[in-house]
């Protein structure tokens, strides 16, 4: 099913942020459903050109259109994503002492903690004030690109984010089965971020170029060293009761946009609980379709291209049947890429810079504290 023909027809991309509406359960019907964009053609070198055209011509419509969209033509097995999401499962199932084991510790502290990495039990998560309903692991690159600073509680204690990652000890096979499909996920990434500057049309790669040229290479190499972030979540089901027309004021997920680059969202087969906002201002439910990635732009690129792409407000409301789990792989800028407007971008967009630009570890910090160290409003 591929619905690009079906928006071709959409107006140009407006600039205006669209109204947030009000936290209700109204969703826009079937059959509507998110663009499917096959990425092999810029996974084979050997691919002609035109076939990595039309993947980018998709990029480009998707982005534009959505901010979101299915990724087909990945190449990794769905027996694969089936085993990431069941060792995710098994790993919540364990005792509240067991996944304590690896809890999340704030920076600088006795615990050795590194204020982002590790377990985050229930309720510990914090978007826009409220305490999302869900439980989490968080794995980041290993702080391998600079020299680790000393944190003020002297030996054994890191700054945010150098610490060491805090792997599972149950089930067992999960650090090595994570590590592999990390590599995978890693190729799966370049790639899109490969076709997306294509998609923008912004030059054939330059010879001598480095960090600052602003070829359509120009996003592969400020990630070859991506500071990703993978997350396992386990989110039981909503239950407060549901007011007919009220507002909904519990969330598995608070509404967001995400903050990186690309999110590549594995999830398990649970419907109805990821939300989109379309521009219309109505939620689309992203139910998963087997052995596809729901993927979607972040803060990143919606800075890069000054706009031109747009970061989608998304949310989680999990009222289903079961315990749901979903482990989204964050394909992120390298820690020190500065992430500023590109040029072609910011003439096509009216000339005005929405952004001066900034180290993408300085954005990331400051979303850490948000995350984690803000007041939750009762
Ligand atoms: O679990 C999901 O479906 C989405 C989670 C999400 O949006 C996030 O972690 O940024
Ligand atoms: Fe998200």
């Amino acid at each position: 099913m591929d619905t690009l023909s079906e928006i071709d027809t959409h107006p140009n991309p407006s600039f205006s942020v669209p109204p947030t509406p009000p936290n209700t359960m109204e969703t826009t019907p079937s059959p509507q459903s998110l663009p499917i964009i096959d990425i092999s053609p810029f996974l084979d070198p050997s691919s002609p050109p035109s076939t990595c055209q039309q993947t980018a011509i998709a990029t480009n419509r998707a982005c534009i259109d959505y901010g979101f969209f299915y990724l087909t033509g990945h190449g990794i097995p769905i027996s694969k994503l089936d085993q990431v999401i069941s060792l995710a499962r098994q790993f919540f199932a364990l005792p509240v002492a067991e996944k304590n084991k690896i809890k999340r510790h704030d920076a600088g502290g006795p615990e050795g903690g590194d204020g982002a990495r590790g377990y985050q039990a229930m309720g510990e998560n914090i978007t826009l004030g409220r305490r999302d309903v869900q439980e989490a692991v968080d794995l980041y690159r290993e702080w391998d690109h600079s020299e680790k600073g000393v944190a003020a509680g002297g030996e054994g204690t890191y700054k945010t984010l150098q610490g060491p990652n805090l792997w599972p000890e149950q089930p067992e096979e999960l650090k090595e089965v994570y590590l592999d499909y990390i590599d995978q996920l890693m190729k799966v990434g370049e790639a899109i971020v490969r076709a997306m500057g294509v998609a923008l049309n912004l030059g054939k790669p330059v010879e001598g170029a480095d960090k600052n040229t602003e070829d359509e290479e120009v996003f592969v190499r400020n990630t070859n060293k991506s500071f990703w972030v993978m997350r396992m979540i386990g989110y039981p089901k909503l239950e407060t009761p549901l007011v007919e027309g009220g507002d909904v004021t519990e969330f598995s997920c608070g509404e967001h946009t995400d903050y990186g680059c690309v999110t590549l969202l594995l999830a398990d087969p649970t419907p109805g609980a990821l939300q989109v906002l379309l521009k219309t201002g109505k939620w689309l439910n992203a139910d998963p379709i087997p052995g596809a990635f729901v993927v979607n732009i972040g803060e990143m690129i919606e800075r890069w291209t000054n706009g031109l792409w747009k970061s989608t407000r998304h949310r989680v409301i999990h009222r289903g049947d079961g315990y749901r789990v979903s482990v989204p792989f964050f394909y992120e800028p390298n820690f020190k890429a500065l992430v500023k407007p590109l040029r072609k971008c910011v003439e096509r967009t009216g000339g005005e810079m929405v952004h001066e630009g900034n180290t993408y570890g300085d954005h990331l910090l400051g979303k850490v504290f948000n995350n984690f160290y803000s007041e939750v409003i009762d």
